[in-house]
Protein backbone atom coordinates (compact mmCIF):
# COMPACT_ATOMS: atom_id res chain seq x y z
CA UNK A 1 0.00 0.00 0.00
CA UNK A 2 1.34 3.61 -1.07
CA UNK A 3 1.66 5.90 1.51
CA UNK A 4 -0.40 8.46 1.64
CA UNK A 5 0.73 12.03 3.54
CA UNK A 6 -2.37 13.63 5.59
CA UNK A 7 -2.43 17.14 5.50
CA UNK A 8 -1.12 18.17 8.63
CA UNK A 9 2.26 16.62 7.61
CA UNK A 10 2.24 18.93 4.68
CA UNK A 11 0.73 22.49 4.47
CA UNK A 12 0.22 22.06 0.82
CA UNK A 13 -2.49 20.21 0.77
CA UNK A 14 -3.70 21.34 3.57
CA UNK A 15 -4.33 24.92 2.03
CA UNK A 16 -5.50 22.88 -0.90
CA UNK A 17 -8.38 21.22 0.68
CA UNK A 18 -8.93 24.58 2.77
CA UNK A 19 -9.40 26.35 -0.64
CA UNK A 20 -10.94 23.48 -2.30
CA UNK A 21 -13.49 23.08 0.87
CA UNK A 22 -14.23 26.93 0.56
CA UNK A 23 -15.09 26.62 -3.37
CA UNK A 24 -17.25 23.25 -2.62
CA UNK A 25 -19.09 25.88 0.18
CA UNK A 26 -19.26 28.78 -2.02
CA UNK A 27 -20.95 26.88 -5.18
CA UNK A 28 -23.63 25.61 -2.33
CA UNK A 29 -24.12 28.59 -1.47
CA UNK A 30 -24.65 30.60 -4.87
CA UNK A 31 -26.71 27.42 -5.70
CA UNK A 32 -28.90 27.79 -2.66
CA UNK A 33 -29.36 31.45 -3.19
CA UNK A 34 -29.94 30.88 -7.08
CA UNK A 35 -33.09 28.72 -5.58
CA UNK A 36 -34.28 31.01 -3.23
CA UNK A 37 -33.94 33.59 -5.81
CA UNK A 38 -36.54 30.99 -8.02
CA UNK A 39 -39.40 31.82 -4.85
CA UNK A 40 -38.35 35.73 -3.99
CA UNK A 41 -36.98 37.26 -7.55
CA UNK A 42 -34.78 40.24 -7.41
CA UNK A 43 -37.19 43.19 -7.03
CA UNK A 44 -34.77 44.79 -9.79
CA UNK A 45 -34.76 42.19 -12.29
CA UNK A 46 -38.50 41.73 -12.20
CA UNK A 47 -39.25 45.44 -12.11
CA UNK A 48 -41.07 46.13 -14.98
CA UNK A 49 -43.20 43.00 -14.60
CA UNK A 50 -43.48 43.86 -11.07
CA UNK A 51 -44.79 47.21 -11.48
CA UNK A 52 -47.70 46.75 -14.24
CA UNK A 53 -50.44 46.33 -11.26
CA UNK A 54 -49.14 49.47 -10.65
CA UNK A 55 -50.11 51.68 -13.23
CA UNK A 56 -52.87 54.09 -12.85
CA UNK A 57 -52.52 53.26 -8.95
CA UNK A 58 -51.11 55.30 -5.53
CA UNK A 59 -48.05 53.32 -4.37
CA UNK A 60 -47.12 54.41 -0.48
CA UNK A 61 -43.73 53.56 0.38
CA UNK A 62 -42.57 51.86 3.29
CA UNK A 63 -38.97 51.27 4.25
CA UNK A 64 -36.92 49.78 7.09
CA UNK A 65 -33.44 51.68 8.09
CA UNK A 66 -30.37 49.78 9.61
CA UNK A 67 -29.79 47.45 6.80
CA UNK A 68 -31.93 48.48 3.90
CA UNK A 69 -31.12 52.13 3.83
CA UNK A 70 -27.75 52.14 5.42
CA UNK A 71 -25.38 49.40 5.20
CA UNK A 72 -24.79 47.13 8.69
CA UNK A 73 -22.24 48.33 10.71
CA UNK A 74 -20.17 47.54 13.94
CA UNK A 75 -21.27 50.92 16.12
CA UNK A 76 -24.63 51.53 15.46
CA UNK A 77 -24.00 55.09 16.20
CA UNK A 78 -22.33 55.70 12.84
CA UNK A 79 -25.03 53.76 10.65
CA UNK A 80 -25.05 56.70 8.20
CA UNK A 81 -27.10 57.05 4.97
CA UNK A 82 -24.73 57.91 2.17
CA UNK A 83 -25.78 61.01 0.09
CA UNK A 84 -26.96 59.44 -3.05
CA UNK A 85 -29.25 57.09 -0.85
CA UNK A 86 -30.51 59.94 0.40
CA UNK A 87 -30.56 61.83 -2.67
CA UNK A 88 -32.78 58.81 -3.87
CA UNK A 89 -35.22 58.94 -1.35
CA UNK A 90 -36.15 62.85 -0.90
CA UNK A 91 -37.04 61.81 -4.85
CA UNK A 92 -39.26 58.83 -4.45
CA UNK A 93 -40.48 60.99 -1.59
CA UNK A 94 -41.33 63.72 -3.47
CA UNK A 95 -43.28 61.55 -5.97
CA UNK A 96 -45.06 58.92 -3.34
CA UNK A 97 -46.29 59.10 0.40
CA UNK A 98 -42.74 57.73 2.02
CA UNK A 99 -42.62 56.47 5.71
CA UNK A 100 -39.42 54.94 7.69
CA UNK A 101 -40.39 52.42 9.75
CA UNK A 102 -38.02 51.51 12.49
CA UNK A 103 -36.72 49.98 15.52
CA UNK A 104 -34.93 52.62 16.58
CA UNK A 105 -36.01 55.77 18.19
CA UNK A 106 -37.83 57.98 15.92
CA UNK A 107 -35.56 61.17 16.65
CA UNK A 108 -32.22 59.62 15.63
CA UNK A 109 -33.42 58.60 12.23
CA UNK A 110 -34.58 61.81 11.14
CA UNK A 111 -31.10 63.01 12.34
CA UNK A 112 -29.58 60.40 10.02
CA UNK A 113 -31.64 60.83 7.42
CA UNK A 114 -32.19 64.92 7.09
CA UNK A 115 -35.29 64.26 5.16
CA UNK A 116 -38.19 67.03 5.55
CA UNK A 117 -40.96 64.82 3.35
CA UNK A 118 -40.45 61.91 4.96
CA UNK A 119 -42.87 60.42 8.02
CA UNK A 120 -40.77 58.52 10.38
CA UNK A 121 -41.88 55.79 12.55
CA UNK A 122 -39.87 55.26 15.48
CA UNK A 123 -39.59 52.53 18.02
CA UNK A 124 -41.12 49.66 15.58
CA UNK A 125 -43.67 52.14 15.24
CA UNK A 126 -44.62 52.88 18.64
CA UNK A 127 -44.06 56.43 18.05
CA UNK A 128 -45.15 58.20 14.91
CA UNK A 129 -45.92 61.92 13.65
CA UNK A 130 -48.52 61.84 10.87
CA UNK A 131 -48.74 65.20 9.00
CA UNK A 132 -51.80 66.50 9.01
CA UNK A 133 -51.52 68.10 5.46
CA UNK A 134 -49.75 67.08 2.77
CA UNK A 135 -45.97 66.71 2.76
CA UNK A 136 -43.60 69.38 1.25
CA UNK A 137 -40.93 68.57 -1.05
CA UNK A 138 -39.30 72.03 -0.77
CA UNK A 139 -36.93 72.85 2.75
CA UNK A 140 -36.19 68.62 2.36
CA UNK A 141 -33.18 69.37 4.55
CA UNK A 142 -34.67 70.69 7.70
CA UNK A 143 -33.61 68.74 10.86
CA UNK A 144 -35.93 70.07 13.44
CA UNK A 145 -38.96 67.83 14.90
CA UNK A 146 -42.13 68.08 12.23
CA UNK A 147 -43.93 70.18 15.39
CA UNK A 148 -40.94 72.00 15.84
CA UNK A 149 -41.38 73.06 12.70
CA UNK A 150 -44.56 74.47 12.68
CA UNK A 151 -45.85 71.71 11.32
CA UNK A 152 -49.75 69.95 12.10
CA UNK A 153 -49.12 66.69 13.18
CA UNK A 154 -50.66 63.50 14.71
CA UNK A 155 -49.28 61.95 16.92
CA UNK A 156 -49.25 58.27 18.11
CA UNK A 157 -47.67 56.39 20.80
CA UNK A 158 -49.84 53.36 21.92
CA UNK A 159 -46.83 52.53 24.71
CA UNK A 160 -46.33 55.83 26.00
CA UNK A 161 -47.28 54.39 29.93
CA UNK A 162 -44.28 51.83 30.14
CA UNK A 163 -41.91 55.40 29.68
CA UNK A 164 -41.13 55.15 33.28
CA UNK A 165 -40.52 51.52 33.43
CA UNK A 166 -38.29 51.29 30.44
CA UNK A 167 -36.09 54.11 31.86
CA UNK A 168 -35.81 52.02 34.96
CA UNK A 169 -34.82 49.03 33.20
CA UNK A 170 -32.21 51.28 30.99
CA UNK A 171 -30.48 51.81 34.48
CA UNK A 172 -30.70 48.02 35.28
CA UNK A 173 -29.47 46.83 32.10
CA UNK A 174 -26.33 49.12 31.91
CA UNK A 175 -25.49 48.50 35.15
CA UNK A 176 -25.62 44.82 34.94
CA UNK A 177 -24.28 43.88 31.50
CA UNK A 178 -21.00 46.33 32.21
CA UNK A 179 -19.32 43.37 32.82
CA UNK A 180 -19.53 41.64 29.66
CA UNK A 181 -17.27 43.41 27.34
CA UNK A 182 -18.28 44.67 24.30
CA UNK A 183 -21.82 44.73 25.03
CA UNK A 184 -23.80 47.72 24.24
CA UNK A 185 -27.47 49.16 25.36
CA UNK A 186 -28.96 51.54 23.28
CA UNK A 187 -31.89 53.70 23.98
CA UNK A 188 -34.79 53.69 21.72
CA UNK A 189 -37.08 55.52 23.60
CA UNK A 190 -40.24 52.84 23.53
CA UNK A 191 -38.03 49.70 23.43
CA UNK A 192 -34.50 48.88 24.08
CA UNK A 193 -31.33 47.36 22.22
CA UNK A 194 -28.76 45.13 23.60
CA UNK A 195 -26.07 45.38 21.17
CA UNK A 196 -23.80 42.17 20.83
CA UNK A 197 -22.12 42.43 17.68
CA UNK A 198 -18.79 43.65 19.76
CA UNK A 199 -19.25 40.32 22.31
CA UNK A 200 -16.28 37.92 22.49
CA UNK A 201 -18.76 34.71 20.79
CA UNK A 202 -18.01 32.76 24.22
CA UNK A 203 -19.85 35.62 26.17
CA UNK A 204 -23.06 36.00 23.90
CA UNK A 205 -24.85 32.83 25.67
CA UNK A 206 -24.08 34.32 29.00
CA UNK A 207 -25.41 38.36 27.80
CA UNK A 208 -28.80 36.40 26.84
CA UNK A 209 -29.60 34.83 29.64
CA UNK A 210 -28.47 37.89 31.80
CA UNK A 211 -31.26 39.77 29.97
CA UNK A 212 -33.34 37.31 29.95
CA UNK A 213 -33.64 36.77 33.68
CA UNK A 214 -33.28 40.73 34.02
CA UNK A 215 -36.72 40.81 31.79
CA UNK A 216 -38.68 38.03 33.53
CA UNK A 217 -38.77 40.36 36.32
CA UNK A 218 -40.83 42.98 34.23
CA UNK A 219 -44.16 41.02 33.09
CA UNK A 220 -45.11 44.03 31.33
CA UNK A 221 -41.94 43.61 28.20
CA UNK A 222 -41.02 40.84 26.23
CA UNK A 223 -37.97 40.02 24.33
CA UNK A 224 -37.48 39.57 20.06
CA UNK A 225 -34.34 39.26 18.26
CA UNK A 226 -32.64 41.18 15.52
CA UNK A 227 -29.35 41.20 13.77
CA UNK A 228 -26.54 40.65 16.54
CA UNK A 229 -29.36 42.49 18.77
CA UNK A 230 -31.64 41.08 21.74
CA UNK A 231 -34.61 43.93 21.47
CA UNK A 232 -36.58 44.77 24.74
CA UNK A 233 -40.20 45.76 24.14
CA UNK A 234 -43.29 46.91 26.12
CA UNK A 235 -45.74 43.63 25.79
CA UNK A 236 -48.39 45.49 23.68
CA UNK A 237 -50.29 44.47 20.53
CA UNK A 238 -48.08 46.56 18.12
CA UNK A 239 -45.44 45.69 15.41
CA UNK A 240 -43.98 46.77 12.34
CA UNK A 241 -46.92 45.35 10.66
CA UNK A 242 -49.68 47.28 12.75
CA UNK A 243 -47.70 50.12 12.06
CA UNK A 244 -48.06 49.85 8.03
CA UNK A 245 -51.96 49.41 8.40
CA UNK A 246 -52.27 52.57 10.91
CA UNK A 247 -50.09 54.52 8.41
CA UNK A 248 -52.41 53.87 5.77
CA UNK A 249 -55.15 54.65 7.11
CA UNK A 250 -53.71 57.90 8.47
CA UNK A 251 -52.45 58.48 5.03
CA UNK A 252 -55.95 58.71 3.85
CA UNK A 253 -55.78 55.00 2.04
CA UNK A 254 -57.94 52.57 3.79
CA UNK A 255 -61.04 52.90 1.87
CA UNK A 256 -59.68 52.66 -0.96
CA UNK A 257 -58.41 49.94 -3.69
CA UNK A 258 -56.38 52.38 -5.59
CA UNK A 259 -52.95 52.03 -3.74
CA UNK A 260 -50.35 49.48 -3.26
CA UNK A 261 -48.14 49.34 -0.70
CA UNK A 262 -44.16 48.87 -1.11
CA UNK A 263 -42.51 47.54 1.94
CA UNK A 264 -38.71 46.97 2.01
CA UNK A 265 -36.72 45.74 4.85
CA UNK A 266 -34.37 43.35 5.93
CA UNK A 267 -35.04 41.98 9.41
CA UNK A 268 -37.22 39.81 11.01
CA UNK A 269 -39.32 42.94 12.69
CA UNK A 270 -40.11 43.67 9.14
CA UNK A 271 -41.89 39.89 8.83
CA UNK A 272 -44.79 41.21 10.86
CA UNK A 273 -45.11 44.11 7.97
CA UNK A 274 -44.61 41.68 5.05
CA UNK A 275 -47.74 39.45 6.85
CA UNK A 276 -49.85 42.27 6.70
CA UNK A 277 -49.02 43.27 3.13
CA UNK A 278 -49.56 39.50 1.95
CA UNK A 279 -53.03 39.56 3.52
CA UNK A 280 -54.73 42.51 1.86
CA UNK A 281 -53.40 40.78 -1.28
CA UNK A 282 -51.73 43.55 -2.91
CA UNK A 283 -48.84 45.23 -2.95
CA UNK A 284 -44.61 44.49 -2.87
CA UNK A 285 -42.94 42.66 0.57
CA UNK A 286 -39.16 43.14 -0.53
CA UNK A 287 -36.97 41.77 1.73
CA UNK A 288 -33.17 42.97 1.58
CA UNK A 289 -30.87 39.66 1.48
CA UNK A 290 -27.83 38.41 0.15
CA UNK A 291 -28.27 34.87 1.50
CA UNK A 292 -31.67 32.72 1.52
CA UNK A 293 -33.79 33.18 4.43
CA UNK A 294 -37.65 32.35 5.74
CA UNK A 295 -39.12 35.18 4.54
CA UNK A 296 -42.90 36.48 3.77
CA UNK A 297 -41.40 38.64 1.59
CA UNK A 298 -42.47 38.13 -2.64
CA UNK A 299 -39.71 39.87 -3.92
CA UNK A 300 -36.19 40.60 -3.09
CA UNK A 301 -33.14 42.99 -3.53
CA UNK A 302 -29.43 41.78 -2.32
CA UNK A 303 -28.14 44.99 -0.49
CA UNK A 304 -28.54 48.44 0.16
CA UNK A 305 -26.97 49.42 -3.23
CA UNK A 306 -29.57 47.10 -4.78
CA UNK A 307 -31.95 49.42 -2.73
CA UNK A 308 -30.55 52.60 -4.09
CA UNK A 309 -30.81 51.34 -7.60
CA UNK A 310 -34.63 50.28 -7.16
CA UNK A 311 -35.70 53.79 -5.36
CA UNK A 312 -34.18 55.41 -8.55
CA UNK A 313 -36.14 53.03 -10.77
CA UNK A 314 -39.27 53.88 -9.20
CA UNK A 315 -38.64 57.39 -10.00
CA UNK A 316 -37.80 56.97 -13.49
CA UNK A 317 -40.78 54.32 -13.84
CA UNK A 318 -43.25 57.24 -12.20
CA UNK A 319 -41.90 59.91 -14.50
CA UNK A 320 -41.93 58.06 -17.65
CA UNK A 321 -45.51 56.83 -16.60
CA UNK A 322 -46.36 60.01 -16.24
CA UNK A 323 -45.13 61.67 -19.57
CA UNK A 324 -46.57 59.13 -21.29
CA UNK A 325 -49.93 59.95 -20.30
O1 LIG B 1 -35.79 48.38 12.31
P1 LIG B 1 -34.39 48.78 11.97
O2 LIG B 1 -34.28 50.17 11.43
O3 LIG B 1 -33.72 47.77 11.06
O4 LIG B 1 -33.62 48.74 13.35
C1 LIG B 1 -33.25 47.49 13.95
C2 LIG B 1 -32.04 47.70 14.82
O5 LIG B 1 -31.10 48.41 13.98
C3 LIG B 1 -29.89 48.86 14.58
O6 LIG B 1 -29.07 47.73 14.85
C4 LIG B 1 -28.62 47.06 13.68
O7 LIG B 1 -27.78 47.93 12.90
C5 LIG B 1 -26.56 48.36 13.57
C6 LIG B 1 -25.85 49.36 12.67
O8 LIG B 1 -25.62 48.83 11.40
C7 LIG B 1 -25.71 47.12 13.87
O9 LIG B 1 -24.52 47.51 14.54
C8 LIG B 1 -26.51 46.16 14.76
O10 LIG B 1 -25.78 44.97 14.98
C9 LIG B 1 -27.86 45.80 14.08
O11 LIG B 1 -28.68 45.01 14.93
C10 LIG B 1 -30.18 49.65 15.81
O12 LIG B 1 -28.96 50.03 16.41
C11 LIG B 1 -31.08 48.89 16.78
O13 LIG B 1 -31.39 49.69 17.89
C12 LIG B 1 -32.37 48.55 16.04
O14 LIG B 1 -33.22 47.84 16.91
Amino acid sequence: MGYQSSSSENPNLESTLKSRFDEDRSTALMSSYAAWLRKHPSALESFEGMMMPAKGKSLVVFLDYDGTLSPIVEDPDQAFISDNMRSALQEVACIFPTAIVTGRRRDKVKEFVQLHNVIYAGSHGMDMLTPVSPLRCNNMHKSGALDEEGDEVVSYQPAKAFLPTIQELLKVLKEKTKTIKGAMIEDNKFCISVHFRRVNIEDVNSLKDMVKSIIEAYSGFRITGGRKVIEIRPRIDWDKGRALQYLIQNLGFNDSNDFLPLYIGDDKTDEDAFKVIKDVGRGYPVIVSSIPKETKASYSLRDTNEVMAFLVNLVNWKKSSSASN
